[in-house]
């Protein structure tokens, strides 16, 4: 049993999880990600990042399974606590990230913590306690239409504040720019004042090295994956290629996507417009009964050789809005996400080795169906989102796995993905 982790991570979906591990390891961690709540023994690593798939579930059930995650994190030796959440900071309309925090710190029996989604290298600054994503505030980004999380409101003080029974503050970026010292005497103050939550302003990767410092000492952080740069450096450890290395890759490539997120659409667009085997899948085919799984299959197995090959049911936001309106919201995603994992399984069980999934909750969907219960985190694709090494037991099998966030990635990130496991 692992009595040495110096960082257990709870995170709140599953390509989230990947997100956050891939920034451990550039910074010098191994990381190893589990699939839920583990069972046996703590893998050897520095930090575990236990992946939930608990961010649009009902807040009670969100709350039992990120403390039987830090409950199983604490008994394997973690000494500090990392909650990942979107760095769109979007969960349940009602919001779990507030609940959730709150069990957390009580389990901990600690009363304050900071919390920002900030992830300068993908484009998320926080600036006076507003999320920008690009140049554009949250509330004008491409999250405004999302599926499931749609978010309309960039005032993190507030929208934490409507779901957190705690006060919740802000340190402004003029503190953070002044290094760990200021920052970490704010944190002190504002605990004293009896807030519970700091909202923390962050512009870039500096911003990041110092709250990182500034928090060493805190049980909890609840973040983005950005904050994870500052936390190696406060246990030695420095960035290595030793810390990213994953067995060599072979076999067949193929992407599944269930993303309707611009960047997705885009990537989607990209593959298409090169000529390279897609196939769309109809979620409205899918609801009234027809085999698609099956047809995609067959459609897939004698494309499947050196180039990759495409299965999406991505969509722009009027045709999700048309869908949803006919099957409803949970269950049109819940029957694409279904009918993708048995796709991607299928595919693994036909010889692909090396699979991208597009989507928080797809990934988790097709993760759950490959029967993987953890994986080891390698090189980085493109921020946030890294190469995987993967038993997947479902189908007695080794994979590469790239788990990609929605809205991450450049846009031919569908066919450079391929290129860069050797
Ligand atoms: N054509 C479609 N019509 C309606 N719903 C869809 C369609 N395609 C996919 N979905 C559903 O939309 C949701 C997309 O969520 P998912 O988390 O997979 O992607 P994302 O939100 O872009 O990614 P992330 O969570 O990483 O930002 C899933 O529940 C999926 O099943
Ligand atoms: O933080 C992000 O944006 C991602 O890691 C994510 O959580 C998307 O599901």
């Amino acid at each position: 049993m692992t009595t040495n982790l110096p960082l257990g991570c709870i995170a709140d979906d599953f390509t989230g999880a990947t997100d956050l591990a891939n920034n451990l390891v550039r910074a010098g961690m191994r990381v190893v990600q589990t699939i839920g709540v583990p069972e046996g023994p703590a893998p050897e690593a520095d930090a575990v990042v236990v992946a939930l798939k608990s961010r649009t579930i009902p807040a009670a059930e969100a709350v039992a399974q990120s403390l039987a995650a830090l409950h199983w994190l604490r008994s394997h030796g973690a000494r500090q606590f990392y909650f990942k959440v979107c760095s769109t900071f979007d969960s349940t309309p009602q919001g779990n990230i507030g609940p959730v925090a709150e069990a957390l710190l009580e389990a901990l029996g600690s009363s304050f913590c900071c919390v920002t989604p900030a992830f300068p290298e993908n484009a998320r600054t926080v600036y006076k306690g507003h999320l920008f994503v690009g140049d554009v505030l949250l509330s004008d980004s491409g999250m405004r239409n999302h599926p499931l999380t749609p978010m309309t409101d960039p005032n993190l003080v507030r929208v934490m504040q409507a779901q957190s029974q705690g006060k919740v503050g802000l340190i402004e970026h003029r503190v953070v720019r002044g290094g760990a010292a200021p920052i970490h005497a704010r944190l002190r103050q504002l605990q004293d004042e009896g807030y519970r939550f700091a909202i923390v302003d962050a512009l870039d990767n500096e911003d990041l090295m110092h709250l990182g410092r500034a928090i060493a000492d805190m049980p909890l952080v609840v973040a983005g994956s950005g904050v994870a740069i500052g936390l190696p450096q406060n246990h030695g450890l420095a960035p290595s290629a030793a810390a990213a290395a994953l067995p060599p890759a072979h076999g067949a490539t193929a992407i599944v996507s269930g993303s309707c997120s611009q960047a997705t659409n885009a990537q989607v667009a990209d593959f298409l417009r090169r000529g390279l085997p897609a196939l769309a899948v109809d979620p409205l085919q899918i609801a009234s009964g027809r085999d698609v799984v099956g047809e995609a299959l067959a459609w897939a197995e004698p494309r499947l050789g050196d180039q990759p090959v495409l299965v999406y049911s991505s969509a722009p936001p009027e045709s999700v809005r048309s869908v949803q309106q006919q099957l409803g919201v949970g269950n049109a995603g819940e029957m694409v996400e279904k009918a993708l994992a048995a796709i991607a399984k299928g595919l693994v069980d036909r010889g692909v080795r090396q699979l991208v999934v597009a989507g928080g909750e797809t990934s988790g969907a097709a993760v759950q169906a490959l029967g993987v219960q953890q994986m080891r985190i390698g090189p980085q694709i493109d921020p946030g989102v890294p190469w995987c090494h993967a038993e997947a037991q479902a189908c007695g099998r080794t994979v590469h796995l790239a788990l990609k966030s929605g809205n991450f990635g450049t846009t031919d990130f569908f066919t450079k993905a391929f290129g860069q496991l050797g």
